[in-house]
């Protein structure tokens, strides 16, 4: 059998650590339940003898209320070491759960974009269940099987050292085929494993994309491909299921061979007087009790290495580390006045070979409002999305208020800057809550007070339960417009001297656009903002030109239209679009 892996042996010991207890007391009572065990069959054949010579109505009662009370003994304290073993099982699936979970908070954008939902979804639940059952049921049943056999065979061998030895001989085998087998089940369940993953994978991206799959008739397409990775995993289980049936059925057999020769020789040994009537039945009851757990030990295998595979599974997620961590010599910020300052900014996505930003430099001043535009790719989300350190940026690039931002601790610059996506995300809760997420002791006056800036406030009034409305999937859809307002409702609400806005108004028409810029320019924070509506440009004080991850112009919106350059280029698109508008 493959060998548990030292490193998943001691974290399988880590996650039961603080539940040594409990797990003492489930393998004490294992203990008694096979202390009882092995007493039962030695009465019964105490029983036996003496009332083969001496046949009394008394004696009968009382050995079978003898047997009876302690088999009822043995119910009661197996089905403790059940409840025990079991609930320590299912207490390691809820911190590794929680542990996960916890660890998902702390890890960054990167690390989402290169592990789809569905794997991260099917290692927290399936693989999670398969830790479980490692905990619960294969402990109970290898302890037990351990303790059936230590404490069985020295009584049997008591009663008959060569029938114990005749009636075991095939047991070997049976130790043989498991450990011959052990890698062939573990690779095979490791694959089966791994397929899940990718099922789960595919349902939840067709799911989130199905109305692009509608729209474009692809569903033969999506149909054949998830058909195809269906099939895969159904031949990887079948295989699986080939080498289990071959083998499990293998264990009980063996088992029941043990018993057939027991009975043979049993026989023989009686006739030849040299077994009583009494050992004869105690021994047919021992080698019956070891058939369950032997039987068992296949299943006992499964879970073992299904468990040893999750381990592994779960553990290299929890080894992933955040890129973006607080630095060692962290520096407090207490007030934060919102000017930024970037030096030589350049950063390559992992994997990438081209720089997304290339020696980016500007600045801004508290207070000041600066529109960034440029070409789809040209690097202006990777912009936003560096000043706010979702991006791994190197230290002495951008500096807050003088600081270099590497440098600041990471909860005062999330509180010192705000930041809406392209991609407004809305919680499926009620839309006041999805205002007051940043701050979610808010008052009801903050929430609509965002939400009048961010001009959403009329049509919320029009829903039917207005701010109490619920969004998403048990609730109301809203317009791309509608999400995007909301969303920037949220930024404005925790009212941070930063404020930057990715594309925020992307899908909001260019006159409550302009609008909206204007009640938030009048904030007087330090507000940058990625746009693609040149309608909005001549309101900031500044413009940032960017191409090719390059700054190319840099000035006020008077200035650059009347220089040659992109700016120029996109101003005059513009206009040109706007005669037809
Ligand atoms: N997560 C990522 N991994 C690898 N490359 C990325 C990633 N995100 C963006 N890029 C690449 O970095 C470059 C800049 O992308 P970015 O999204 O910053 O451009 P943008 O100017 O915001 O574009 P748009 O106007 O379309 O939003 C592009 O070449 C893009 O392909």
């Amino acid at each position: 059998m493959a060998k548990p892996h030292q490193g998943q042996l001691r974290k399988l010991l880590s996650y039961i650590q603080p539940y040594w207890r409990q797990q003492l007391v489930g393998i004490g009572a294992l203990v008694v339940v096979n202390l009882l065990g092995v007493a039962i069959p030695l009465v019964l054949r105490q029983a036996i003898n003496q009332l083969e010579t001496n046949l009394q109505p008394g004696a009968i009662l009382r050995y079978g209320l003898a047997i009876i009370a302690l088999a009822t003994l043995m119910w009661l304290i197996r089905m403790v070491s059940r409840l025990v073993l079991f609930g320590v099982g299912r207490q390691v699936e809820f911190d590794l759960k929680q542990k996960l979970f916890e660890h998902f908070l702390r890890l960054d954008q990167h690390f989402f974009n290169q592990h789809p939902p569905g794997e991260l979804i099917s290692r927290a639940t399936s693989d999670v269940d398969n830790v479980r059952r490692l905990v619960g049921f294969s402990v109970l049943s290898f302890v037990n099987t351990f303790l059936a056999y230590g404490f069985t065979l020295p009584v049997m061998l008591g009663i008959s050292v060569s029938l114990t030895l005749a009636t075991l001989a095939v047991y070997p085998l049976l130790f043989f085929m498991v450990y011959a087998f052990g890698d062939t089940l573990r690779f095979q369940q490791a694959q089966v494993q791994e397929r899940l993953a990718e099922l789960s994978d595919l349902i939840q991206e067709d799911m989130s994309g199905m109305a692009l799959i509608k729209i474009y008739a692809q569903e033969p397409v999506e149909q054949r491909g998830f058909a195809q990775l269906n099939q895969e995993l159904l031949q990887d289980n079948l295989a699986l299921a080939r080498t289990r049936s071959f083998l499990f059925p293998l264990f009980g057999g063996i088992a029941s061979v043990s018993l057939l020769i027991l009975l043979w020789l049993g026989s023989q040994a009686m006739e030849a007087q040299t077994l009583t009537l009494g050992g004869f039945v105690a021994l047919l009851l021992y080698v019956e009790r070891l058939v369950f757990p032997t039987a068992l030990l296949g299943f006992t295998i499964t879970a073992l290495q299904r468990g040893q595979v999750s381990i592994e599974r779960v553990e290299t997620l929890l080894q992933e580390s955040p890129q973006i961590q607080n630095s060692e010599q962290a520096i407090p910020l207490p007030q934060v006045q919102g000017q930024l300052i970037v030096q030589h900014l350049s950063y390559t996505y992992p994997g990438q070979s081209q720089p997304a930003l290339r020696d980016v430099s500007f600045s801004v001043q508290p207070g000041e409002t600066l529109v960034v535009v440029g070409l789809v790719g040209a690097g202006k989300s990777t912009l936003i999305e560096a000043l706010c350190r979702l991006l791994p940026i190197g230290g002495g690039q951008v500096f807050l208020d003088g600081q270099d931002i590497t440098r600041i601790h990471l909860s005062d610059l999330r509180r010192a800057m705000a930041y809406v996506p392209q991609e407004s995300f809305l919680f499926s809760t009620k839309l006041a809550d999805n205002i007051r997420y940043g701050d979610p002791e808010a008052d009801m006056g903050r929430v609509e007070g965002a939400a009048v800036q961010a001009q959403i406030h009329g049509e919320i009034l029009t829903f039917p339960e207005q701010y109490e409305t619920l969004v998403g999937e048990r609730g109301i859809t809203l317009s791309g417009g509608q999400r995007q307002r909301t969303a920037l409702a949220r930024g404005l609400l925790v009212q941070t001297p930063i404020l930057l806005l990715d594309d925020a108004l992307a899908s909001v028409d260019s006159q409550t656009a302009q609008g909206i810029i204007q009640s938030i320019t009048a904030l007087r924070n330090t507000v940058i903002l990625v746009t693609h509506q040149m309608g909005v440009a001549p309101m900031a004080d500044r413009v940032l030109v960017l191409s090719q991850g390059r700054v190319v112009q840099m000035g006020t919106h008077r200035e650059l239209v009347q220089q040659p350059g992109l700016y120029q280029e996109l101003w005059q698109k513009y206009q040109f679009e706007q005669q037809f508008d």
